[in-house]
């Protein structure tokens, strides 16, 4: 698991560890390792260093004074360095005393497009953790001269550092740099981070309050029959979904499900014929009431929000075994929240709204911390909840709340959540905890989806295709 941490809990660590280390010290560790990475990104952009232009944007608080340190280090491997200071009476003192003593030329703030423009790389250095509100008009407004490749000092300037909501102009850097530990916006705005790399600085932080999934993670939490399993013994999963008419989610769902562990998968409802034709070994029937037992259901893709929808989402919530509600289910649970006495408190459930099904269920869409957001929904359901987007969160009741940050956009598509809530049912089934369940099923759904598209657009089908590689791909790292 990685940790990652808010900005308050990370501004008390470096605190407690500011009054035992020398001071500057801090900075200058963060710096050093700033200026490798920018050096590093010289070589890869320009095939060398030596001789290159690098242009800092330097705001008034610390986050600069790590560029002006950074520019200072990049001086003693010959880089031109220019500073542009937005705050020339409040710039960070040492830092650019530092930057003037190696030699490097600070410009004014009128002077600061041409230097942008002719720039190998630009340092972004405008604000850090400290940053409040939208960017200010004099730094957004240096940002249109921009064309080189960026590098981001601790985090981009102009995203929220935690909530990783964008509002007005922000850079967009291709890799940025961060201190001690990773905070929200590293998981939560990708497109804005481009590459996150984390520097050492020591800093001691204690339980995280999110978390991503690694690799390993989704490797070692994935069920893998062994010698003595069966059909059954590795959690039988039924699928409540699709329609006569909109056969299409109940064929993804299952098909998902299939595909995602070795166990059986059963099917109920009135596209019976189309997932036989597709899945052979999917056993279906018309009605949840003949399916048979299951250790799990996914229930909702495509089976419509009237009584009839309404009472198969209360049969499968009566049979005392976990529930993946999804699409139509999370509709009629905010429309009827009585269907829910049909539960037994002690079995999980699983919502996976996206932002319009959030809205449903909790009056209000997620806004911009959607980790907050989806906590609350777990809350107020007492169940997991599954927030989809760009990254999906992943919060339970008990507070727990991880994030899962895609590789591109290709899974915006019409049926990709279908094939997510087959993977999440299966696991279900398996037994895992069904927060983990629910994140390690968004990890590979996203996994699947970067495989199936590889640059090009793709289709849920090309997604559910691509499972197996998926997990043939995280299961390498166990082997
Ligand atoms: N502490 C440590 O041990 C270490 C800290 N480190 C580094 O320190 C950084 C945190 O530094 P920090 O706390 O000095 O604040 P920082 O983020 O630079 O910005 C504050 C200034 O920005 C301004 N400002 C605010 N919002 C704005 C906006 N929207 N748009 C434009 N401007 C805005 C605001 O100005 P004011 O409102 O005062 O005019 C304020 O003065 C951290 O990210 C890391 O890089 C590393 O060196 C490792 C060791
Ligand atoms: N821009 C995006 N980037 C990455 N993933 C996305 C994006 N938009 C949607 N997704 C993911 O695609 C899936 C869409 O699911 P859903 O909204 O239920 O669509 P559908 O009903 O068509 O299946 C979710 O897993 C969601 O997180
Ligand atoms: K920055």
């Amino acid at each position: 698991m990685q940790g990652i941490w808010t900005t308050e809990r990370i501004r008390a660590a470096e605190d407690r560890l500011l009054a035992v280390t020398p001071d500057g010290e801090l900075m200058r560790r963060a710096a050093f390792g700033l200026s490798v990475h920018a050096a590093e990104m010289l070589a890869e952009h320009t095939g060398s260093v030596s001789g290159r232009r690098v242009t800092l944007l330097v705001g008034s608080g610390n986050n600069g004074g790590d560029a002006l340190w950074a520019g200072a280090f990049l001086r003693r491997r010959n880089v031109a360095v220019s500073a542009i200071l937005l705050k020339p009476e409040r710039a960070h003192g040492p830092g650019l005393a530092a930057l003037k003593r190696s030699g490097g030329r600070v410009v004014s703030l009128e002077d600061g497009p041409q230097w942008i423009r002719r720039a190998d790389l630009v340092v972004d250095g405008i604000v850090g953790i400290s940053a409040r509100g939208p960017l200010r008009p004099d730094a957004a407004a240096l940002l249109e001269y921009v064309s080189a490749p960026v590098l981001a000092v601790d985090l981009p300037s102009g995203v929220d550092p935690d909530t990783g909501a964008v509002d007005g102009p922000a850079v967009v850097a291709d890799r940025t740099v961060t201190f001690g530990a990773l905070k929200p916006v590293h998981a939560l705005a990708p497109a804005s981070c481009g590459e996150v790399s984390l520097v050492d600085i020591g800093l001691r932080l204690s339980e995280p309050d999110l978390q991503r999934l690694d690799t390993a993670d989704v490797a070692a939490a994935w069920p893998v029959p062994g010698p003595d399993d069966d059909k059954y013994s590795q959690g039988v999963v039924g699928v409540a979904a699709g329609s006569a008419t909109y056969p299409g989610a109940a064929v993804l769902a299952a098909g998902a499900a299939v595909r995602a562990t070795s166990g059986l998968v059963r099917y109920a409802g009135h596209a019976a014929d189309v997932v036989r034709g597709h899945w052979p070994e999917v056993i279906a029937t018309g009605s949840v009431t003949d399916a048979g037992r299951v250790q799990a259901w996914v229930v909702g893709p495509g089976i419509g929000t009237g009584h009839e929808g309404r009472d198969v989402l209360r049969f499968v919530l009566g049979r005392g075994v976990p529930v993946c509600a999804d699409a139509d289910a999370t509709t009629i649970i905010a429309r009827s929240p009585d269907v829910l006495d049909a539960r037994d408190p002690d079995t999980p459930l699983v919502l996976t709204p996206h932002a319009g099904e959030f809205e449903r269920l909790m009056g209000s869409p997620p806004g911009a911390d959607r980790v907050a957001a989806a906590r609350a929904a777990a809350r107020k359901y007492d169940a997991v909840v599954l927030l989809k987007g760009h990254c999906t969160v992943v919060a339970a009741p008990d507070g727990r709340a991880l994030v899962n940050t895609p590789r591109g956009s290709w899974l915006a598509t019409a049926g990709s959540g279908d094939v997510l809530s087959g993977l999440l049912g299966a696991l279900l089934a398996s037994g895992l905890d069904p927060w983990l369940a629910a994140g390690a099923a968004a990890h590979v759904h996203s996994l699947a989806g970067s495989l199936a598209a590889d640059d090009a657009p793709t289709s849920a089908s090309g997604i559910l295709g691509a499972i197996p590689d998926a997990l043939r791909s995280v299961r390498s790292l166990t082997s």
